[in-house]
């Protein structure tokens, strides 16, 4: 990734809009940092502007530790709010905000559950009417790049559905309004790296504190190799921070070595490359990108 040049803020006026800005739209406190840790790191140490908007916070989540097994609705989504806030740190992202306000949208639960039906979910949210909120960071941010989830939301999590439903919506509605995102990008793995993590996965397993292991299947975004547009690989300090982001959702994840679990005990690789599928804007060169902003002019 280049060096963008660093905004020159003369003293009084507003500091001008930083030259790179990516927009991260995901589904509850841990999304981030599972899917985006290093991307977020990186860009935040290059100066870009990283702006996170996450569309709920979780509170029907289950809790991994003993002793904060006691929290539950509001009271985890305080606290994964807690928790998300020392992952943004841990990542250097100081730009990160609930859609509509903390609370505004509830955590839907798993697909099928009567979770579901509650009204105030995100499940039962008009798409539009969040894609307005979402268009407001939209139009205050600017960003020219936009990362979100595959129409499936990766694994078929109605939250995680709907957080792509919505952040596509909101990049029509901004195209519409003639301000398009440059380019937007979904979440993915690459087969043949998932396949190879897991047979790495497979062989530690006996040396992690966890007593199963997970499949290709249930890594969200899994595709063939040929749909990988772009990867973003793990330098310097951003493996670090994103495994220090990992840990600080601590009712989510344990993470050991390069290796996690979520509350169902089923271990998984921590990747320190992340892929992503181009899905609007154009594609710079044959290969892969190693830029999320590649091809894109400087835009004020
Ligand atoms: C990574 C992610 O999207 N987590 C969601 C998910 O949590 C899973 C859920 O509790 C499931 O029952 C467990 O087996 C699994 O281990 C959890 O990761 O769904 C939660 C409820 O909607 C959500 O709060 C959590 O962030
Ligand atoms: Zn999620």
């Amino acid at each position: 990734m280049t060096e963008p040049p660093s905004p020159d803020v003369r003293p009084g006026a507003a500091p001008p809009r930083r030259a790179r800005r990516l927009l991260l739209v995901h589904a509850h406190p841990d999304d981030e940092s599972i899917n985006n840790g290093v991307t977020m790191a990186r860009y935040a140490a290059e100066g870009a502007h990283v702006t996170l908007v996450t569309c709920t916070l979780g509170e029907r989540g289950e809790v991994i530790p003993p002793e904060l097994a006691h929290l539950g609705g509001a009271a985890l989504g305080e606290h994964r709010l807690g928790e998300l806030t020392a992952a943004m740190r841990a990542l250097g992202v100081d730009d990160f905000r609930l859609l509509g306000g903390p609370g505004r949208y509830a955590d839907s639960g798993m697909m099928g559950l009567p979770d579901n039906d509650d009204p105030g979910c995100l499940w039962q949210a008009d798409v539009d009417q969040a894609a307005g909120l979402l268009l407001d960071v939209v139009r205050e941010v600017r960003p020219q790049v936009l990362v979100t989830y595959d129409p499936d939301g990766g694994y078929g999590h109605p939250d995680h559905i709907q957080a792509h439903r919505i952040a596509m919506r909101a990049a029509e509605l901004a195209a519409a309004e003639g301000h398009p995102i440059a380019k937007v990008y979904w979440n993915r793995v690459p087969r043949s790296t998932a396949e190879s993590a897991f047979a790495r996965l497979r062989e530690e397993l006996p040396g992690l504190p966890f007593a199963e292991a997970a499949g290709v299947r249930d890594v969200p975004g899994v595709v063939d190799d040929e749909r990988i547009t772009t990867e973003i690989r793990g330098e310097g300090t951003a493996p670090a921070a994103k495994a220090a982001a990992m840990r600080a959702h601590a009712t989510q994840i344990e993470v050991a070595g390069e290796f996690f679990a979520l509350s169902n005990e089923l271990a998984q690789p921590l990747f320190t490359t992340e892929y992503y599928e181009l899905v609007r804007g154009e594609r710079t060169g044959a290969g892969r990108e190693d830029d999320l902003f590649a091809g894109i002019g400087e835009t004020p």
